[in-house]
């Protein structure tokens, strides 16, 4: 294999006069969790079904190991639909046979990959219910043995956290890690943001269509404003005007926190704080992703 990784790259793509992706491009690399953020209505679901290739592109390309998806590269993707997709009435063991063997393995093959893919997710007990008896996060757990079944090469999924019980989260979390230990691209969206930044390598962050930040959340957190927090108890009102670059952005008891502009010395507010008196506390706060994220949203507006 070479270079294996999932590529989209300026896929554009309207429906009727809605814009839905304007140039979308990222990537997803072999062995890594990608995470993939937006608003209701960003692009999410249409990006993911262009991947797949069950929705065409008005332009762009989506790429696996430097070569455009073919219909033999959709077969070894492992996909998992926002709108699920196993038949109601069909039950649950054979429903995953059925998948796997449609995707090619050999009737043994396929047997012996539910047998264990329902045990792993913990609906081994369900195999021979129809899937329409499931609760909601066992059919889920099962949406997830579908996508898994056939041993795929590359994993998309469309919100496979959401409506899922804490235990079924930890079930899915560990499951997606170890597919990505393993050497595939695995791309997931969701709206649990604290989820995503425990476990994504990378995150992409989608506006109307556009992808405005990709990268580590490390990487989105140094494009943008440093925040501190100062605990100077004697200082005064205003001790930080005179340092270009420094806003109070609130207080907090004798906390007060700072937002500096990238390339502001914070050398430069520690003498100040230093000159009104004690300092308890001087640290850089570190944003989560859920603070990145509403700042990268917001700026909609304010654009
Ligand atoms: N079949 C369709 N016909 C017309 N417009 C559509 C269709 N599917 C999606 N859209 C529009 O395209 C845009 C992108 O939708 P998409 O479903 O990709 O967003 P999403 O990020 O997955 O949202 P959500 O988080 O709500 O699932 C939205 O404006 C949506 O209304």
């Amino acid at each position: 294999m070479g270079d294996a990784r999932l590529e989209i790259d300026r896929v554009s793509k309207r429906y009727g006069d809605v814009v839905a992706l304007r140039e979308t491009t990222f990537d997803v690399r072999a062995g890594e969790l990608f995470g993939f953020v937006g608003s209701n209505g960003a692009g999410k679901t249409t990006t993911m079904r262009i991947a797949l290739g069950v929705l065409a592109a008005d332009s762009g390309e989506v790429r696996w190991d430097g070569t455009p998806i073919t219909l033999d590269t959709r077969r070894r993707i492992g996909y998992m639909p926002e709108e699920r997709g196993l038949y109601p009435k069909m039950k649950v063991g054979e429903q995953l046979v059925y998948l796997a063997r449609l995707h090619g393995l050999s009737a043994s093959d396929a047997e012996r990959s539910m047998l264990d893919w329902t045990e792993r997710l913990g609906v081994d007990g369900r195999r021979g219910d129809d899937v329409q008896n499931l609760s909601l996060g066992n059919q889920q757990r099962v949406q997830l043995a579908a996508a898994l079944v056939h041993n795929p090469d590359i994993l998309v999924l469309d919100e496979p956290f959401s409506g899922l019980d804490p235990i079924a989260v930890e079930v899915m979390s560990k499951v997606l890690l170890e597919k990505a230990a393993e050497g595939i691209p695995v791309v997931f969206s969701s709206h649990q943001l604290e989820l995503v930044e425990r476990l994504c390598d990378r995150v992409g962050i989608i506006r109307g269509g556009e992808m405005v930040a990709v990268g580590t959340v490390d990487e989105l957190r140094s494009g943008g404003a440093v925040e501190m927090v100062v605990d100077a108890p004697r200082a005064q009102p205003g001790w930080t005007d005179g340092i270009a670059g420094v806003t109070v952005r609130s207080h907090d008891g004798s906390r007060t926190i700072l937002e500096l502009t990238n390339g502001v010395d914070d050398q430069a507010v520690l003498t100040a704080a230093l000159a009104t008196g004690p300092v308890h506390e001087f640290s850089r706060r570190r944003p989560s992703l859920t603070e990145l994220y509403r700042n990268v949203v917001t700026q909609e507006d304010k654009a």
